[in-house]
């Protein structure tokens, strides 16, 4: 028997459609990830931290007034993950949420660097996201895989640790698939980073590099020819290169669109100045996602519903945003099969209420 997806009672409009739709995100940031609820448990045991324990003062301390206060506050988050059971909540909460909203699957960028720098054990870390990935799966339904990701400001130091982390068959975790470059574009050039990427990708990971996030099209360009990306993290510049654009959409490299991340770290000024149509209108596979959700103030619904708004989508345009997130992750056939599936499944059960 199908599986009944679709409450019949939900109100007959975009948002509920959007709330109960199978969903894939494809990027989004473990720490960033964290909830006003976890962010304040978590600053009041550590009191030494500058992080509000009230949750209500956290949506101050979250407003950016550009990217470089972003990360600022990003690392003052990531301060406040000092254990390993530190790291299990954080990503089984994470899970949690994610499951919330009908995620059926998310690949969550972790920055190991930055936790095995202050100190947490490597393997002990490792053990923590595995434990909590595999008892999210068992208990919610949310396939996760990781993406380790490398600082690119912490220079070199942090892209050999990284690597290592990544490919060391002993340490490496079985949920990990891809291999990404984080933080602050300016001054931090894509090409360094090239024989790091070579060793991930000859260990069998995919590379997705963040790219013309903070800075032009020439860092995705850079992010194609050097580190062999196969998605692009944002790629919002990309929107000023018009041969850019035509070799994304004829190569079918997806862009990991973030539309309210990029209003909150003041990337772009106002959402109906964000390129997400031009991307669309030259082709380009555009998958939505929400990147650090709590710190933004936004979910992946709310994501999904502001790409709506920009693209003009009714339901079928929605679900195709849905499975364009599918077909552009890392899921086996089975996998995308299945959730595909899904999304068919719910919308026409939705349209023929
Ligand atoms: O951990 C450290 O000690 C450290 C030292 C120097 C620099 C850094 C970083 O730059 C960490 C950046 C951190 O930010 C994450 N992130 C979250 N959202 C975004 C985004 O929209 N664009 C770029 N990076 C983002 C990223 O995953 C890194 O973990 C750290
Ligand atoms: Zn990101």
């Amino acid at each position: 028997m199908t599986e009944q997806l679709v409450d019949p009672r939900a109100p007959r409009d975009l948002k509920a459609f959007i709330a109960g739709l199978p969903k894939a995100e494809l990027h989004v940031h473990h720490v960033g990830s964290a909830s006003p609820r976890i962010v304040s448990e978590l600053a009041a045991r550590h009191p030494d931290s500058k992080v509000p324990t009230d949750p209500e003062a956290l949506v101050d301390y979250f407003t950016f007034t550009d990217f470089a206060h972003f990360i600022d506050v990003y690392l003052s988050v990531v301060d406040l993950i000092r254990t390993p059971e530190d790291v299990r909540l954080l990503t089984y909460e994470v899970a949690r949420d994610l499951a919330r909203q009908q995620v059926r699957y998310a690949e969550l960028t972790i920055t190991p660097f930055s936790s095995t720098r202050r100190g947490i054990d490597e393997r002990a870390f490792m053990d923590a996201i595995e434990d909590a990935r595999k008892a999210a799966e068992a208990e919610f339904g949310t396939v996760l895989r990781w993406c380790f990701d490398i600082p690119g400001e912490a220079g070199l130091e942090a892209a050999e640790e990284t690597t290592r982390l990544a490919t060391d068959d002993r340490l490496r975790p079985e949920g990990l698939v891809s291999f990404g470059l984080g933080g602050p574009e300016v001054g931090v050039e894509r090409p360094q980073f090239k024989p790091y990427f070579d060793r991930a990708i000859a260990a069998g990971l995919h590379s997705v590099p963040h790219a013309g996030e903070t800075t032009g099209p020439q860092t995705v360009w850079d992010a194609l020819t050097h580190l062999r990306a196969e998605r692009i993290g944002h790629g919002t510049s990309s929107a000023q290169d018009p041969k850019l654009l035509a070799h994304l959409a004829e190569h079918r490299i997806p862009l990991e669109v973030c539309p309210t991340s990029n209003i909150a770290t003041r990337a772009v000024r106002t959402l109906d100045e964000h390129p997400i149509k031009e991307f669309v209108r030259a082709g380009v596979l555009v998958t939505v996602n929400s990147d650090d959700p709590p710190m933004f103030g936004t979910t992946l619904e709310n994501e999904y519903a502001v790409a709506a708004r920009l693209l003009d989508l009714d339901e079928r345009g929605v679900a195709e945003l849905a499975k364009n997130a599918v077909e552009a992750s890392f899921l086996d056939t089975a996998g995308r099969t299945r959730i595909t599936g899904e999304i068919d499944t719910y919308t026409a059960q939705w349209l023929a209420r």
